[in-house]
Parts: C-alpha cells; structure tokens; sequence
C-alpha cells in the first residue's frame, strides 16, 4: 500500500516559482520526491516555453499506478501561468490581451498569479496546516500528481447514440404469447391484464409457467434481472392453488382452499426488503382469488404478530430463512405438512450468505413433516403427491451448485427461449452465460483517486441537470460507513459550511448551518445520526426542480430502510439513492433510469446484479463504473464480457474525469477559460473539506468512511483482485476523496469497529480466494469453502459492509 507518494504541503516559495524551490515538512523521502518533480516540472516547464514539445508518441504511460506521475493535462497547464507550478492546481491568471504571458521571476508576488483557492483556505481559520492533534495537514492540489490512464481508449461520451437494440429482458410480443398459452386460467390472466397491466409474458416467464403448471418436477430458473422471475415462478403457484381449491368447490363435499386449509408454499428470499416484495407482487396477484391468504416472516417486528399471523393460518409464506427456522423450531401452529412448493429466490445470494444450514434445516424439516403426514392422514384432494423445489436465480456462482445439491432432485434447467427445458439430474452446473440486459448502454469512466469525489458530485450534477431527463438514480457504495459519509455531503449546504468555517473557533463543534435549502437538512448536520435517510440535496438540486438524497444501508434501522425504500419507490421526482449492495438484489425499484458504481462490485456477478436495478423489463437504462487510472482499468474486460460477442451496436463508452469535471461544473455554456473547470472542482473540493473540518464528528465520519472503504477494497473475489490490488491503492490521494488532510498511517478513528481491521480483511480476501479457488477446483474440500464464505461473512458484518442484509 503506498501513501509515500503523496503531496505535501509546500508553499510558494518567495523567490519566484522558476526558482528551485525550498522544500519544507514531510519525511525526507516525500521531500525528495516532491524536489525530482518540482524539477523535472521546470525543466519540461523551461522546455516548453521555448517551443519545445515532446512527441506525444515518446511520452510514456505510467505502468505502475501508484506511482504518481504528472497527467498529461496538468503538464500542458504546468506551462501556463495560471496553474501554481508547486501545486500544478489551477490559479486566476491575468488577462493579457486574451494571451497567456510567462511567468516573471517576482509573479508569484502578484496576487493574480497565487492558487488562489488554496490561499484563502490556508489562511482560513480551522485549515491551518497543523490538526488538532499536531499532525500536519495536506492540502495538496487535485490535478497534480495524478496516476494517468494505462489505456487510451476513444473517449465516448455515454450520451452517445447507439444502434438501437432489442431489448432482452422485455414482455414478448408475438400475439400467440399469450398467458392463458401457458396454461393460466383466462380469470388471472384477465387479472393480470386488467389490475396489473401485464400484457404477455417475458421470455422466462413462458419457459416457466408451461413447466411448472403442468410438471410436478424440481426447477432451476435462470434468466438476466428485470426479466419477471419472481411473476414466473409465482403465477404457476397461484394457478395451481387456485385449480386445486376449483376441485374441491366442485366435489362439493369439501370446502374451498382457505386459509386455515393449510400451507402449500414458502418462498425463501435472502432479505428482508425481498421477501416484502415478493409478499407485495403476490397480495396483487391474489386479489382475484381472496380466498387464497399470503404473509411474511421475516424478522424485523415482533415474533409475537408474527406467530399471531401463523396461527390465524396462511397459504403462501414469504420468509428469510432464519426466521422461518426459529418458527419452525418454535411456533406449534407452524404446519409445514402440505408444503408441496419450495422456492428459493436469488440463490446464489441466500448461499453466500451464509445460509446453507438454515437451508439444510427447513429442507429436512419439510421432508419430516410431509412423510408424517402421509401416513397419517388423507390428502388433501388434488394436492400432489411430491413437492417442487424451485431455485431460482440471474447468476451462477460455486454456491448454487452446492444448494442444488441440498435442495433439488431430477431438476430441470428452464432458461429464455427455451421450448424443451433441460433436465439437469440432482444439481445445478456452473454456467457463465449470463449477460447484462442488451439494451443497458453501459460505460466506466477513468477517474484518478483524488478527483473522486468531485467527480462523482460532478457527474450526478450533470445527471439531474435537465428536468425530467434522468428520474432516479442509484449510487453503489462498498460500506455503509462510505454511504453515511457521501450521503451526508450530498446533503449537506457546502457554501454554508464555508461561510462557517470562516469563523475563528476553527476545529470545533459544527457551527449552525447557514440558511440550508431544506428544514430536514438541519437535522443531518450531526453526520452520526442515521435517523435522516432522504432530503433534498443543495448540490443538486436545480433551479428549475429539487433533487432528493435516500441512503440506505444495513446499519440503519429495519423500520427506516422500509420506509426509505418506500419512499424512494413513490417518489415522483428526480432523486438518488445512495446505497451499499443491501439495494442490488432483486429489489425491483421503479424509473431507475441510471445506476452508477462508484465502488466496483466485489464481484462480476454482484456488479450484474447492481446494474440490473435499471434496464428492467425492456426498458432503457445506463450504468456508469467508476475505476481509476491503472489496473483498475483492466476491469473494463470484464464489462464486455456483459455483453454477448459482437452485440450489434453496443459500446460500453468511456468518459474522463476531466469531461465529468467540465460538464458538470460549466453550467455557463461556453467558458473561453478552457482551465476553469479546475477552479471550479478546486473550489467544491476545498468547500467539502472545510465542511469536513469544520466538525469533529464530520472528521470522524470521513475517517470512519475511508478506513472502512480501504477495508472493503480487500475483499473483492480472488480472481478479480488483480484489477482491485490493495497494494496498487493509492491511499494518500484516496484520503483526499474522502476530504481528509491527514496522513493515512496517522489517522486514528475513535469507536472504528474491529481494530485488526486491515489483518481481518486481508484474511476475509485470503477466505475469499479459497473459495475462489475452489470455484475453479472442484475437488478441494468444501467444508473449507463453506467455512471461508462464513469467515468472510463474518468479517463483512463485523465491518458494517454486509449487515445490510439484517438476516431474519
Ligand atoms: N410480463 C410482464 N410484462 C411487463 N412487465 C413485467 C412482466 N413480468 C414482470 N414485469 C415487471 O418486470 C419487473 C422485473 O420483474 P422481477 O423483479 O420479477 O425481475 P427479476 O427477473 O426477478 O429481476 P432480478 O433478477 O433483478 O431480481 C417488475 O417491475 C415487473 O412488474
């Protein structure tokens, strides 16, 4: 890990900027480095201003990101005189006749010529180069130093247009794809016409409904996200139920199926946010056979209504496994016994989760129960003979194979477009075909460590610019100490906090703010309290309409992320949702028209799952990846490999951070000033760090967000850790993206959890590429496996990154 390379905070020296310098505070070694760069600066400075221009075939690419070498852009400014040639960052220049005029020896004396931004901050009460503590601060600039890109791939522009293409997850639209084809009673299918206005059905849902209505046997669905697996393996259910209660109503010595006639399915989701979701599609659904009763067991509320619901007796249950065990083990009126429909939703999930033994559990538990039942008493008519297991899930990892094994028997593989579904025998084969949505126009954009976060405000400025052309946005972050911190500045009135921090108290408690946009945004002004989970955002919004902030992570209270998603959800204006992976699977959020990962997924197939949240149903949707300049780049093989070979005119597009920077923070038009956009992300850096300064508990947030945010970096999968390598991280600029002035190895945050933090990741990484591994190498022990899922798991909630899932 390197944050040797960081820039310290030298001064302008008096003598003049193309005078050598005197170099002061730091070790030794980052003296030593920022003098090499000062002069290599001044000769190439020198050399320019006499006319002399490398080629750009001879300038050589940075193999080595941590390196820090001077970008392209900041060299050519380097030559101009409003760039501060110690700092490389953007000054006010002097308008000479339109022409830049060389620097004079005694320039640096004329205020014009002074960074001016870093001036005032320094001399700004609070941003003294000594901390509270007496460590020293770094105010280094953001555009000098910068690793450059190791590929030079054409910038597109992610509004470029594309080939149109036909969506892959969208209704099909032949007229004899119908759901009553399928087998669907004419009354639901009318139903789901008429009350959910579902026309035909998708790709997977015609594979699946055929099987199951007719077919008693064990199912593997797979299909791309946002394509209506939780519609294809509920409606074969309800029709089932609804035929059986048919036949009994026409013996006519039975009653209908009712709800104290028994529990016929449970459908198993990894999440609490899940499994109310499905409960919802499902009460929908059922509203054109009321007697059919469904409800939840999830956690969260008292296990005393939730047994209160049990004994009242349902015919549909949607649980989290844990929860669903302890009733199994402790509600009597819990009657498992014509259970004849399993399903375990997002499959792959509930196993990395940890969950296989709960899983394990309820398996041996129905099957117990069903062979008691059996020879007891009469079946209950129509109710067939064996039940169906289905599993269900968009991506394949080592894990489902292993649930396969646990869960189903003689399954069948039902894929889209697929007339004969596949038989798979006992388990579940690896399979990596699965791609992103075809009509999902994705795009990563180059952003070096330091411009990170301007980058981001930047790009989701830009976003919400033009009323109504970007609705809904999500915002992936690793950890949930990131998303409070990232969430809080987005909400937070940055000039306010500037006015502030004018004041003389300096590091001391967070002055009021001044006059925020929105009375909520008060009551976030202590970034420790989660109770605020949405506000409109003074960064965002726009003259012409507001933008709203959400966070949602594991951290905060089961009954706030409930209603934050709800209101997420109903919310009719543009807004965006910052999030931890908590929202990346299966949640089915309406309008979200861009999802962005600032944080890489720790894996493909979470990243598939993230990106998935947009281009649901055949409807458009963009996804922008953040990675930095270096290996990280190497990740963009990965996002082609979404994509099905030569995709007819798809493109994943690349954008700069410096068009990011323009686009979002030139709101003017046309500036003559080609520079001024470094002012501008100067000025919103250096407001988001006297924002920070300006309170010890924002301090601490920010050095909580970015520990945790280091940490998360370990755990990416051991296959993809040659494109997120911990060692190639620069930290000291990563600090900067996190508005930290201070040393990393000096930074002490009181209360972070588990202090052998960075040990525990590395073995959480170590847990991780075992299991990894063993993906490749199927023979190894899989207890060993399982026991690294669970260690990283383990590691994960320790973190606060995977506590998100609250497991009921
Ligand atoms: N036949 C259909 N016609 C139109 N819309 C549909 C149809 N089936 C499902 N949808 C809609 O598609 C969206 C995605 O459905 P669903 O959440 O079931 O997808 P999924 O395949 O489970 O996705 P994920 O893998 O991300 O969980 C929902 O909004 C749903 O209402």
């Amino acid at each position: 890990m390197a944050d040797d390379g960081m820039l310290l905070n030298f001064s302008i020296p008096d003598a003049g900027i193309l005078n050598k310098p005197k170099f002061k505070g730091g070790t030794w070694k980052d003296r030593l480095t920022a003098k090499k760069a000062a002069g290599h600066w001044h000769t190439k400075a020198s050399g320019r201003l006499n006319g002399v221009e490398k080629p750009a075939a001879a300038r050589t690419v940075s193999t080595n990101p941590n390196r820090t070498e001077i970008g392209e852009r900041t060299k050519r400014i380097s030559k101009s005189p409003d760039v501060d040639r110690n700092h490389g960052g953007p000054v006010k220049r002097p308008r000479i006749s339109g022409d830049f005029k060389p620097a004079a020896k005694d320039d640096t004396a004329n205020e014009n010529f002074r960074p001016q931004s870093t001036t005032n901050v320094s001399k700004k009460p609070g941003e003294s180069q000594t901390n509270s503590k007496g460590g020293k601060q770094i105010i280094s600039s953001l555009f000098s130093y910068n690793p450059t890109s190791t590929t030079h791939a054409q910038t597109q522009d992610d509004d470029a247009i594309d080939e149109p293409v036909e969506p892959s997850n969208a209704p099909l639209t032949s007229e004899l794809d119908t759901f009553t084809s399928l087998g669907l009673s004419a009354s639901l299918a009318a139903h789901l016409l008429k009350k959910m206005d579902l026309k035909a059905p998708t790709a997977i849902q015609k594979a699946a409904i055929s099987q199951l209505v007719k077919d008693d046997s064990d199912a593997f669905i797979q299909a791309e996200t946002g394509s209506g697996k939780t519609l294809a393996y509920l409606l074969p259910i309800v029709q089932r139920l609804m035929e059986i209660s048919a036949n009994m109503k026409k013996r006519k010595v039975d009653e209908a199926v009712q709800r104290s006639s028994g529990l016929f399915a449970i459908i198993l989701a990894p999440t609490r946010e899940l499994s109310k979701q499905i409960a919802l599609v499902l009460e929908n659904i059922l509203r054109c056979a009321h007697w059919l009763v469904a409800g939840t067991v999830i956690g969260g509320e008292k296990k005393k209504s939730e047994k209160a619901r049990l004994r009242k007796g349902l015919n549909i249950l949607v649980a989290t496994p844990g929860r669903l065990v302890d009733h199994l083990g402790h509600t009597e009126a819990l009657d498992v016994s014509n259970v004849r429909w399993l399903v375990l939703d997002e499959g792959d999930r509930l196993m990395e989760l940890g969950f296989e033994d709960d899983i394990q559990k309820i398996v041996g538990n129905l099957n117990n129960r069903m062979r008691a039942k059996r020879d007891v008493g009469a079946p209950i008519p129509g109710l067939p003979e064996k039940r169906t297991t289905v599993l269900c899930s968009a991506t394949m990892k080592m894990d489902v194979e292993r649930l396969g094994q646990i869960s189903l028997k003689d399954a069948v593989h039902i894929k889209p477009d697929q007339n004969d579904p596949e038989f798979i025998g006992t388990s579940v084969k690896e399979d990596q075909t699965f791609l992103a949505p075809a009509q999902l126009k994705q795009s990563y954009a180059v952003v070096a460590p330091k411009l990170r976060l301007v980058s981001l405000i930047s790009f989701l400025k830009r976003t919400f610019a033009r009323k109504g052309s970007v609705m809904k946005a999500i915002v992936f972050i690793s950890c949930a100490d990131s998303v409070d911190f990232h969430f809080d500045i987005l909400t937070s009135d940055l000039e306010g906090s500037t006015e502030n921090a004018k004041q003389p108290e300096g590091l001391t408690e967070a002055p009021a703010q001044s006059k925020p946009k929105d009375p909520k945004a008060v009551a976030q002004s202590d970034p420790t309290k989660l109770t605020v989970t949405h506000t409109v955002s003074p960064i965002l919004t726009q003259k012409t309409h507001d933008v709203t902030a959400y966070r949602l992570h594991g951290s905060l209270a089961q009954s706030l992320r409930t209603s934050t998603l709800a209101h997420f959800t109903k919310n009719k204006e543009a807004s965006v949702l910052i999030a931890t992976d908590v929202a990346s699977r299966g949640l089915d959020l309406p309008n979200v028209d861009l999802v962005v990962e600032f944080d890489p997924a720790f894996a493909r197939e979470d990243h598939l799952h993230r990106i998935g949240r947009t281009a649901r149903a055949g409807r458009d949707g963009r996804a922008c990846i953040f990675l930095m300049p270096g290996c990280e780049e190497g990740y963009t093989d990965i996002l082609k490999s979404d994509r099905k070979e030569n995709e007819a005119g798809v493109h994943i597009g690349r954008q700069e951070a410096e068009e990011i920077l323009k686009k979002g923070l030139i709101t003017s038009g046309v500036t003559k000033d080609k520079y001024a956009y470094m002012d501008k992300a100067t000025d919103l850096q250096l407001a988001v760090e006297r924002w920070a300064l300006a309170s010890p508990a924002r301090l601490e947030s920010a050095r909580r967000a970015y520990q945790s945010h280091v940490r998360a970096y370990a755990t990416h999968v051991a296959a993809e850790r040659g494109y997120f390598d911990i060692k190639q991280l620069h930290l000291g600029h990563l600090a900067k993206s996190f508005a930290l002035r201070e040393r990393p190895s000096g930074m002490k945050v009181p209360g972070l959890r588990t202090g052998a933090g960075r040990d525990s990741a590395k073995a959480t990484a170590k847990g991780r590429g075992a299991a990894e591994t063993e993906q490749v190498d199927p023979s190894e022990d899989a207890a060993k496996m399982r026991k690294a899922v669970r260690a990283r798991e383990k590691f994960m909630r320790a973190a606060g990154m995977a506590d998100e899932f609250n497991l009921g």
